[in-house]
């Protein structure tokens, strides 16, 4: 398979990432199948990217008739049998290892021999997701950042079976969408998050332990250290889940005390107050502006 070839995309999870990289796949010409277990995320994916293009038409970044054809070319199913014809599957479904495990044993039959077989994991190792797949050698890691639209990077990652031809096809296919690529070898959490989820870990200890609250904690951070978002505003906009299992597989998977997940990030996702797409995490998300919580 090389960038030639890759005519339609598939994508599994219709969530903030999925519908992300289907927005972006569209625009830059791709036949695209979303797939969700949730017809009703389907319904707000869809309805998400279409806002999204109007805002990037609203700045002159696109033409309303670019929304249109894009718009037209994205399917939504809830069966991953209509993942059948796609020359690349890329799953970004919950950050949960079994949850994905399941997946690709699902998916992998019902794809074409030579299609490739992607994963937008935040964390988990692509040598033992591909290790249940039919095609190790045709899966790899292809990690988008959180606006994708908007966001520059895509962190590739190669398996231990990974052929360079995939690896190849996909760095291709990254450009051909606008953004620009690093490599990173397959370790927990890869580069960005190996070392952007310790940050917010340490900030919501910061909070646990009273240093400072969820308001100073993301001035201090905004304006002294000119990061776009605080650390709890971008904790908030990542899902607290996410940066759970991020965490979990960062402490997991290198065994080392500093990578221990904040009881208090833990007690939040225990609560179901995982953030922005809840309603509510470390901001109440429920009137005009967000309110901190603590
Ligand atoms: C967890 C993981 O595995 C990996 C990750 O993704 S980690 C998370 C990485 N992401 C980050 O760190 C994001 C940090 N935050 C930011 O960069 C900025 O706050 C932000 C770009 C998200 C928003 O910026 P802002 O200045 O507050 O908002 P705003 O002015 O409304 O938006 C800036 C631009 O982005 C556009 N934009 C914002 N969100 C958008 C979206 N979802 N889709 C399309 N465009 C969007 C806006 O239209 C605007 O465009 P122009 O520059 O052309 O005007
Ligand atoms: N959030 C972020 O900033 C980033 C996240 N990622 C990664 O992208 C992936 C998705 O994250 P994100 O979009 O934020 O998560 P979301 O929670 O927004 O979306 C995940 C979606 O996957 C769906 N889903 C769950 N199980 C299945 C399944 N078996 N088949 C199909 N769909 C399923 C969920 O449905 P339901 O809600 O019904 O369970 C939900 O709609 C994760 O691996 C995450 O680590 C990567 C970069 C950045």
């Amino acid at each position: 398979m090389t960038i030639q070839d890759i005519k339609s995309v598939g994508i599994i999870g219709a969530g903030q990432m999925g519908s992300g990289i289907a927005h972006v796949s569209s625009i830059a010409g791709f036949d695209v199948h979303m797939v969700d277990v949730n017809q009703d995320q389907l319904d707000a994916a869809l309805a998400t990217i279409k806002k999204n293009m109007q805002r990037q038409a609203s700045k002159g970044k696109i033409s309303e008739s670019d929304i249109a054809t894009a718009l037209g070319r994205i399917k939504s199913s809830q069966q991953l049998e209509s993942l059948s014809d796609c020359d690349v599957v890329i799953e970004a479904a919950t950050e949960n290892e079994e949850i994905k495990k399941d997946i690709f044993r699902k998916v992998c039959p019902l794809m074409k021999p030579e299609a490739i077989l992607c994963s937008n994991t935040s964390s988990i190792s692509i040598t033992r997701l591909a290790a249940v797949t039919s095609r190790p050698g045709q899966f790899m890691g292809m990690h988008f950042m959180n606006p994708v639209p908007i966001m520059q990077l895509v962190e590739l990652i190669r398996g231990i079976a990974t052929e360079p031809d995939t690896y190849q096809a996909i760095k291709d296919m990254t450009h051909k969408l606008g953004k620009t690529s690093a490599s990173s070898e397959d370790f927990p959490a890869f580069i960005v998050n190996r070392i952007l989820l310790p940050m917010i870990n340490e900030a919501v200890y910061t909070l646990y332990e009273g240093v400072g609250t969820v308001d100073s904690i993301d001035t201090a951070m905004k304006l002294g250290a000119n990061h776009p978002m605080g650390p709890l505003e971008l904790a908030d906009f990542i899902g607290l889940d996410t940066c759970l299992a991020i965490m979990s597989v960062l402490y997991d998977g290198l065994a080392d005390t500093k990578y221990r997940p904040c009881p208090l990030l833990v007690k939040y996702v225990e609560a179901g107050w995982v953030g922005k797409k809840s309603g509510r995490g470390f901001y109440d998300y429920g009137g005009e502006t967000p309110v901190p919580t603590r």
